[in-house]
Parts: structure tokens; C-alpha cells; sequence
């Protein structure tokens, strides 16, 4: 019968799950089953732990002292090393790796791959800055990180990778890893067995199934009523197109050279070389970040184009058949990224898109970063083609407006449209780096969803104001026109500067920028911002971003529900964005999350709970 060396109500040092960072906490109960003690830390989250995982507060307080002796005792000359536990810090490491930082990689991201949610969001912080903001939480925690030896780390891996979550937080997901020694995680031939998705979104396999149909049909919908002359909903579906009228060779041929001449431009060696977040299995891929000249090079070519006159109202002409083309590529890039994820190790899969269901793993993507060479074709589709695709389609139906309605120049409504969306596209590229740690790029995997969302969503929805334009006028007074530049004006002011300075918070916490902001710590080192904009609501990006979607559909008046699709599909995105987003920071910070939301209530509307 094992006997338990703490006691219920014994006060200890417990590592967090996933760092090396020791947390003053209780424990409340013992399994002599598991042999896992479950504790309580100071923020009010329980888990379960190892006893390796757990000292007594008197050999804690021992061994930093004895460490920190050591530490001062070090040679000047020799750096000293520190470990992280963050993911992210690793990503400014030079590439030519030693095999111990190799180790220390490998060993960081099982580390990691005990967080609760395999993801994170912060970006680029180095060990000073990350140092920062643990300080933060200096309250509440203790931390042996620096003052490690190589040896002790070593010592310890063997016991580090099982810590457990007491709960299974109800997202499916695995959370818990074999025990293995160091050196058993860094000879096994086989990578970790990948975590098996149980919890299905939209509505699982049915819904999926639904939605693979739905959207494209709804987006052809969309197009025949934004073009025809009554564009009410009532009128659905009046004009339906012939089969042979959706399809053209040569417009498929135009759509091909685009994202071939898309994909050279982002191969020039221009802009910086940038790692990405670290993947499952240690490595990190390197991406150009060329965007913003690729932007310049497109609008270029653009402009000799239409100097040697290239009629480009050819785009809207053919809108619907520049749509099937696109919608024709993005079914067979999403059966070959399905095909070529059965050879992907499992490592290499999204936690999200791995369910064993084939259409359900279709939609949502298998594979997290599908690359040939070093080109990773999420990456590029996220923000390439369908981006600079959305402002040369916008151009298109400006040239078009005039050449239907006989203008010498594009109408108010219409300029205002491109130039409202145009800053929003350059805004895209000029932080492109950003999107390295989003969501989408970090956690979601690459199927149907999101190659029809960036080929064929983007390009040929959100341009849905323009193409309305062109058949359906509208004026706009001066007063309006003042208005809605101040509508897109403040809502870019609040999606800019809350994205800025949580960027620039969780990069460095004491940079004088965002120095001054409240925060809350959490038990993971991290904190949360609780004043200015981030203390307002707790999502004001989300916020500045709906604003500005509305600033882009008034000035097509208010005869027609169509103009507005935008604002409708990015009310509905954010706010399911919103949920998804807030589930698992619950996870990642537990009480300090619920204390965040108890000192700002409201998700992405002010008042609105
Ligand atoms: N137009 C469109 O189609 C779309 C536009 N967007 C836009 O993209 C932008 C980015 O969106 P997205 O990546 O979804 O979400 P966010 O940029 O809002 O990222 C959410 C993360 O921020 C961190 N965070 C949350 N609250 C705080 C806080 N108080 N203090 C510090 N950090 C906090 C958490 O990560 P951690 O703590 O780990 O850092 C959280 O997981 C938004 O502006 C959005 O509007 C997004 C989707 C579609
Ligand atoms: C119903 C559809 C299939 C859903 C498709 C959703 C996608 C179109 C969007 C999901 C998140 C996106 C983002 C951008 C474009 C649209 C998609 C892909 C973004 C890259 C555009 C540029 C911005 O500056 C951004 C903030 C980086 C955007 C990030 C999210």
C-alpha cells in the first residue's frame, strides 16, 4: 500500500504543467490509485501532480539558494542559460541548433504539449522580456528557471512529462502524456501519438457535410443577387445561370497565372526571414515576409496593365466564371492536401482535424502546415492570393462602375468602399508577421474550410459592396461621406491599437507603450491586460473590426440586405471566434481568466454582455 509523503493540507512548492516554474500551492487530496496528488494554487487552480513534481517548501527554499550560489559563482565569460517554458521563446534561436538546444527544444514542446491547449499566441519574446512579465506575477510564484544548471534540467526531465490536469476540461483532447526519461523522448523512432479529436465543431459530421454544399452554392447566391438589377432577397433566384455560362477556359487560366505569379512574389528574397511558433515536433519553419512588396509589385503590374489598356471590367464581366475557376482549384487543392496528409506523421497533424471521420477531417484540415520544401501553402494562401485578390477585383468593379453607369470617375460610394478596404488589406500585409501566431496559422489544420474561406470566401464575397455598385448607385451626401470616414477612421483607431498593444504587451510587458497598463497575472507567467482598451471590452479588435465592416457596407445605401453580407458573416465569425477564443483561455488561465471577465464584463460590445 503506498503511503503519501505530503499530507492533505501540507503547503508545498508545485510545478506548473508544462515549466519549470514552482507555484506555492495545497494539497487537498491523494489517489493511492494514481499515486497523484491533487493540489490547489493560489490563483484557485487544482491539478493533479506527481510526487516528483512537488517538493517541500524548506528543499525548495534550499535549492534556489543553492542555485543561486552556483550562479555567482559562474565564470563572467560563460553565458548563462536560461529555459523557458514558453514556446515562443525559442523561435529567435539561431538556426544552426546545438544537439543539446536541440534537447532542450524537444523537451520544451512535450513541455508545452501538457498546456492545456496546444497553442499560444505570444510571439517573439526573448528570456529578458519573458523574465518581465514573470515578474509580474512575482506575487504569487517562484521561479528556479534561471538559475538551472544543465545537469539538474537534465536530471529532472525524466519525472517532468506526466504532470496531469485534474479535470479533463471537456474539449476531448488529451492532456496527458506517457512518463518518459529524456533520453527515451529523444531516441524513440516513432513520434508521439497525436491527439485524436473527439470534440467535432459545426455540428460534426452532418453539419460539415452541410456546410461543404451550403457555402459554395450560398456564395454563387450571393453573386447572381448582387448582380441582377433587383437584388432583393425575395427575388431569389431569378436569373439563374446556364451551366455553360459558369465556365471558361481562359478566365481559369488567368485565375492559374495569378496564383502562380502570387506564389513567385512570395518566393523573392526580399523582406525578413522570420521563424514561425515552434511545431509539435521541436522544429520551427522560416517564412518571408515579403507581403507588403509583393503588395507593391501586384499594383504595379496592375498599373502597366491598365496603361496598356487591359480592360480590366473583363473581371466582372466574367465574375461568376472566375468564381467556379476558383472554386474548381479549391477542391482539388483540398483533395490533394487530404491525400498528402495520410503520409504526414502525426506529429505534423492539427489537433482540431484528426477525428477519423473523412469528411469531417476534409473540412477542417489534417495537416497543420502542409509544405513543399519550404513552402508553406497555408501561409500563403491565408494571405496571398485572396487578399491582393480582393483589392484587384475591388479596382476591377471600380473600372466597371464607370464603364456601365458613363462616369469619368468612380462614384463616392464606390471610391469610398475601395479605399476603406485597400487600408485594411495594406494594414494586413504591413503587420503580416502577426498572423504567424494566430489562431488559424498555430492550431487550425489545412482542409476545405479555410482553402475555400482564403481562394474563394475572401476574394469573391468581401468584395460584395463593389460588384453591388456597379449595377445599384448610390449617393452619398457630404454628410455622410464625413460620417462613414469617421465610422472606418474609429473602428481602424480601436482594431489597430487593441492588436498593436496586446502584440506589443505580450512581446515585452515593460515596453514604455503598454508599461503602464493594468494587468492580472496569471499562474502561467503570463498576464492580462484589465485597463485601456483591453479593460473596456475583452475583445475591442473584434470591436473595431465589425465597425469598420459597417463603414464598408452603408455606402451602398439601404435599399438591399446583399451589401450588407459582410458585416453579417464577420458578426457571426467574431462572435463564434469570440466563444472559441474565451474557452480556452478559461483553460490556459483558469481563476485569473474568471477574474478578468469579473473586471470586464462585457465580450466585444460595451454594454452587451
Ligand atoms: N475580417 C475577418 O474575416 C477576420 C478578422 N480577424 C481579425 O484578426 C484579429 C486577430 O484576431 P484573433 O487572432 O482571433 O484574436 P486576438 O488577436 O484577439 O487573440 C486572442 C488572444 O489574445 C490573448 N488575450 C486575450 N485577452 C487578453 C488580454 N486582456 N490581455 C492580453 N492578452 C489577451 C489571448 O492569447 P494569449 O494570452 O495566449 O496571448 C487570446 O487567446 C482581430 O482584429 C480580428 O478582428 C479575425 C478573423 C477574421
Ligand atoms: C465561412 C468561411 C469558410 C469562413 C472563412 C473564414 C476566413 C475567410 C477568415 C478566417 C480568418 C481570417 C483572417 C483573415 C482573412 C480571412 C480569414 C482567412 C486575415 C488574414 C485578413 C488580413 C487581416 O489583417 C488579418 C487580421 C491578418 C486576418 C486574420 C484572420
Amino acid at each position: 500500500m503506498p503511503t503519501s509523503r505530503f499530507q492533505i493540507g501540507d503547503t508545498v512548492m508545485g510545478r506548473w504543467p508544462g515549466s519549470n516554474l514552482y507555484y506555492e500551492v495545497k494539497v487537498l487530496s491523494y489517489d493511492n490509485k494514481t499515486l497523484l496528488y491533487t493540489v490547489i494554487y493560489k490563483d484557485g487552480t487544482e491539478l493533479e501532480l506527481k510526487e516528483s513534481d512537488i517538493t517541500s517548501l524548506t528543499i525548495f527554499k534550499q535549492g534556489v539558494a543553492r542555485s543561486r550560489s552556483r550562479s555567482r559563482s559562474r565564470s563572467p565569460g560563460r553565458p548563462r542559460r536560461s529555459r523557458s517554458r514558453s514556446p515562443a521563446r525559442t523561435s529567435r534561436r539561431s538556426s544552426s541548433r546545438t544537439t543539446d538546444v536541440r534537447k532542450e527544444k524537444l523537451k520544451e514542446v512535450l513541455e508545452v504539449r501538457l498546456t492545456p491547449v496546444p497553442m499560444t499566441h505570444e510571439n517573439n519574446s526573448n528570456s529578458k522580456n519573458e523574465k518581465k512579465e514573470e515578474n509580474n506575477t512575482a506575487n504569487t510564484a517562484s521561479t528556479i528557471t534561471e538559475e538551472k544548471t544543465e545537469t539538474e534540467s537534465e536530471n529532472q526531465a525524466g519525472g517532468r512529462y506526466n504532470l496531469r490536469r485534474r479535470k479533463d476540461q471537456g474539449d476531448g483532447k488529451t492532456v496527458e502524456l506517457e512518463q518518459k526519461t529524456e533520453t527515451e523522448v529523444l531516441t524513440q523512432t516513432k513520434p508521439p501519438t497525436a491527439i485524436k479529436t473527439t470534440d467535432l465543431e459545426f455540428g460534426g459530421r452532418v453539419g460539415v457535410f452541410f456546410l461543404m454544399f451550403l457555402l459554395p452554392v450560398a456564395v454563387l447566391a450571393l453573386h447572381i443577387l448582387c448582380g441582377q438589377k433587383d437584388a432583393s432577397l425575395q427575388s431569389f433566384p431569378l436569373e439563374i445561370p446556364s451551366l455553360q455560362s459558369l465556365w471558361d477556359w481562359q478566365v481559369f487560366g488567368i485565375v492559374l497565372l495569378w496564383l502562380l505569379f502570387q506564389a513567385v512574389l512570395s518566393l523573392l528574397p526580399v523582406g525578413k526571414l522570420v521563424e514561425g511558433m515552434p511545431l509539435k515536433n521541436g522544429k520551427t519553419l522560416k517564412y518571408r515576409i515579403n507581403g507588403f512588396y509583393a503588395l507593391l509589385l501586384t499594383a504595379v503590374a496592375v498599373g502597366v496593365a491598365v496603361y496598356q489598356e487591359v480592360d480590366l471590367s473583363y473581371i466582372h464581366a466574367h465574375f461568376l466564371q472566375f468564381y467556379t475557376s476558383a472554386l474548381l482549384i479549391v477542391t482539388l487543392l483540398s483533395v490533394y492536401l487530404f491525400v498528402r496528409s495520410r503520409w504526414a506523421s502525426e506529429d505534423e497533424l492539427a489537433p482540431g482535424g484528426n477525428s477519423g471521420y473523412i469528411i469531417y477531417d476534409f473540412f477542417m484540415g489534417r495537416e497543420l502546415n502542409p509544405c513543399i520544401k519550404n513552402f508553406d501553402i497555408k501561409f500563403f494562401c491565408e494571405m496571398r492570393p485572396g487578399l491582393m485578390g480582393w483589392v484587384l477585383i475591388n479596382f476591377a468593379m471600380l473600372q466597371a462602375e464607370m464603364k456601365h453607369q458613363n462616369l469619368e470617375n468612380p462614384s463616392p460610394a464606390m471610391l469610398l468602399v475601395n479605399i476603406f478596404q485597400l487600408l485594411w488589406v495594406v494594414d494586413g500585409f504591413w503587420h503580416e508577421e502577426k498572423l504567424l501566431t494566430m489562431m488559424d496559422i498555430v492550431y487550425d489544420g489545412f482542409g476545405f474550410m479555410l482553402t475555400f474561406g482564403d481562394l474563394t470566401f475572401v476574394p469573391f464575397t468581401f468584395t460584395c459592396q463593389a460588384y453591388y455598385l456597379v449595377s445599384h448607385p448610390n449617393e452619398l451626401s457630404v454628410f455622410w461621406i464625413i460620417t462613414l470616414i469617421t465610422m472606418n477612421g474609429v473602428g481602424y483607431y480601436i482594431f489597430r491599437k487593441a492588436n498593436s498593444q496586446k502584440f506589443a504587451f505580450r512581446k515585452n510587458p515593460s515596453d514604455p507603450a503598454v508599461s503602464h497598463l493594468k494587468t492580472i497575472p496569471t499562474a502561467t507567467g503570463k498576464s492580462l491586460i484589465v485597463s485601456g482598451l483591453w479593460g473596456w471590452v475583452r475583445h475591442p479588435n473584434y470591436l473595431g473590426d465589425i465597425i469598420m465592416g459597417l463603414a464598408w457596407s452603408l455606402p451602398c445605401g439601404f435599399n438591399h440586405l446583399i451589401p450588407y453580407f459582410y458585416l453579417i458573416y464577420l458578426f457571426t465569425l467574431l462572435v463564434h471566434r469570440n466563444a472559441r477564443d474565451e474557452c480556452q483561455c478559461r483553460k490556459k488561465y483558469g481563476s485569473a481568466w474568471e477574474e478578468y471577465c469579473k473586471a470586464v464584463p462585457y465580450r466585444i460590445f460595451p454594454g452587451i454582455y
